[in-house]
């Protein structure tokens, strides 16, 4: 598995907890900032994460702002994205059994390193169960494709 992580300035401390998680976990990642911390605009680091998820280049993303909610939503409009903003294990869980879900967002001025490493470790641990979920995640896909 190869993972696609950025933040802004907001999420800084807890990138660099993920960062120490997938190196203990042995999983690649390409960080994409953001570099230093002075103020900087989270679309700019959602969409790049966003592209190398669905191009191919790496199988998920995990971007972190002071919500994840600006995150979560510049992400979710590349098609073929869906990102889920998580703050708690069973969601993270549930989002990847249920959903498929392919980039996480978290934030940082929500909840703190320890459970933001949690919610990853869970995240990146758990495979989609497919069965009834296919369906449900192919009638996203299928709107995708009939959008212009
Ligand atoms: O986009 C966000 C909220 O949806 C992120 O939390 C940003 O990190 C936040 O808006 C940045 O705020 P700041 O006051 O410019 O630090």
């Amino acid at each position: 598995m190869k993972v696609a992580i950025a933040s802004d300035h907001g999420g800084i401390n807890i990138r660099n907890e993920i960062i120490r998680l997938l190196d203990e976990m042995n999983i690649e990642y390409v960080d994409l900032g953001c570099e230093g911390d002075c103020s900087v605009d989270y679309p700019d680091y959602a969409i790049p994460v966003a592209e190398k998820v669905v191009g191919g280049e790496c199988d998920r993303g995990i971007l972190i702002c002071g919500t994840g909610i600006g995150m979560s939503i510049a992400a979710n409009k590349v098609k073929g994205v869906r990102c889920a903003l998580v703050h708690d294990v069973f969601s993270a869980k549930a989002t990847r059994l249920h959903n498929d879900s392919n980039i996480l967002a978290m934030g940082e001025r929500v909840i703190g390193p320890g459970l933001a490493r949690e919610i990853a470790k869970t995240w990146l641990e758990t495979n989609f169960e497919g069965g009834r979920h296919e369906n449900r995640v192919k009638k996203i896909t299928d709107y995708e494709s009939d959008q212009l």
